[in-house]
């Protein structure tokens, strides 16, 4: 089936929405024009902002209570998995609610530790939580048992693929920064074909303002983005707690002396070593930033800085729900991600990206000089050992 793209302007909606044409093969009794079905993504979009704010509140509240509590310095790990059983329950069941006849998830979690001796305790804790969102938000009348709760999270074992639809989830990306109290996305994404087609990152500890920002870290800094991308139809960001979307852009920057780069904060995610020999070789002057999470596809798409750096450690397989929303977030703001031999991301292959390296990610004008830089690099490191 070939798939093209075009734009359409809805009366109704008196903006531009986005629609594709499937190319349907003809039915046996018909001539040989082709069958063309218009479709757009505004329910799948809607649904997948809806599903991923409920998310983002649930996860503010336990982060909350992490902090108050002091359970982080205990290094008491079960209100992280709280958090992240109860988003991914809670985003599988509003995407089951809106699309009962086509439901496809692939995602992070499954509830194999919840089940076993002792976890009846934690599965109650997380189904309050989940029902709490759900009547807080009042969509959906109905409270969902421990069980229901179990098998939302069971919904989430799609292996993806090429063929048809799968949402991705990512119901926390970046646990050790949710721990700290520090950033954090909830991030969901859509393929179609193996390809993905929409993407929304819910940011609640990321600045409205610009990381580049001098005063991000007055307290009347407000915090809490969402980002969301449609194939096509560029790149908004509004506010967690409201719905006045601006368009972003990656940054313009030519110069990579004038560019700042993003990497994990974690050394033990990306070779820290390795990406400030890159910025070196770039003329990279600013010192890295280090944020958890896909929070920097979002900084990113926005123009925070211009370039993120992934190398992780030899033997790491990086998963698709760590990468789907935020390569979409970035190239629809004009960005572009490739891994680190140039090949674009491939989502069709299951969970896991197949790639070399790393992942590398800036605007069209610095790629090539980035990539050269990568590959001198990576050259140099392995012919130092
Ligand atoms: N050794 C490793 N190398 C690279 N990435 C790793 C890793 N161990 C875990 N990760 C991934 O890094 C993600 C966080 O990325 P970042 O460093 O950008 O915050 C984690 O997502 P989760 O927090 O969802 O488990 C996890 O999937
Ligand atoms: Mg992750
Ligand atoms: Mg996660
Ligand atoms: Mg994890």
């Amino acid at each position: 089936m070939s798939i093209n793209w075009l734009r359409f302007v809805s009366p109704s909606l008196k903006k531009p929405s986005l629609f594709h044409l499937c190319h349907l093969p003809p039915p046996p009794s018909s001539s040989s024009s082709a069958v063309i079905v218009a479709m757009s993504y505004d329910k799948e979009l809607a649904a997948a902002k809806k599903a991923a704010s409920l998310a983002a509140r649930l996860c503010q509240k336990v982060q909350k209570a992490l902090l108050q509590s002091d359970v982080q310095s205990k290094n008491d790990k079960s209100p992280v998995t709280v958090a992240d059983y109860g988003s991914q329950a809670l985003v599988s069941f509003v995407l089951q609610q809106e699309f009962p006849d086509n439901f496809s998830l692939v995602a992070e979690e499954d509830s194999k530790d919840l089940r076993k001796d002792g976890g009846q305790e934690i599965v109650e804790r997380i189904t309050k939580l989940v029902n709490d969102s759900l009547t807080s938000d009042g969509s959906y009348n109905v409270t969902l048992s421990t069980e229901g709760v179990l098998k939302a999270i069971d919904n989430g074992r799609s292996e993806g693929g090429s063929q048809g639809r799968h949402w991705v989830l990512d119901p926390i990306d970046g646990t050790k920064g949710f721990l700290r109290g520090d950033q954090y996305a909830i991030a969901l994404a859509l393929l179609e074909g193996g390809k993905v087609v929409l993407g929304v990152l819910a940011c609640p500890n990321l600045p409205l303002t610009s990381l580049s920002d001098a005063g991000q870290h007055s307290p009347n800094n407000k915090v809490g983005c969402l980002f969301f991308a449609v194939v096509g139809g560029g790149t908004y960001m509004h506010p967690l707690d409201g719905s006045s979307a601006v368009k972003v852009q990656v940054s313009a920057v030519e110069n990579p002396e004038e560019a700042s780069f993003f990497e994990s904060y974690e050394a033990a995610h990306s070779m820290h070593g390795l990406s400030s020999l890159i910025a070196q070789k770039l003329g990279v002057k600013a010192p890295p930033v280090r944020i958890d999470s896909q929070a920097k596809y979002g900084a990113l798409s926005r123009g925070d800085g211009a370039i993120y750096l992934r190398l992780p450690h030899k033997g790491y397989r990086e998963k698709i729900w760590d990468h789907a929303a935020g390569c979409i977030v970035v190239t629809e703001a004009g960005g572009v991600v490739t891994d680190a031999a140039g090949q674009p991301l491939d989502f069709s292959k299951g969970k896991y990206l197949d790639l070399d390296t790393g992942i590398i990610v800036t605007n069209q004008k610095l790629m090539p000089l980035l990539f050269n830089a990568v590959r001198k690099s990576i050259q140099e490191k392995a012919s130092s050992l």
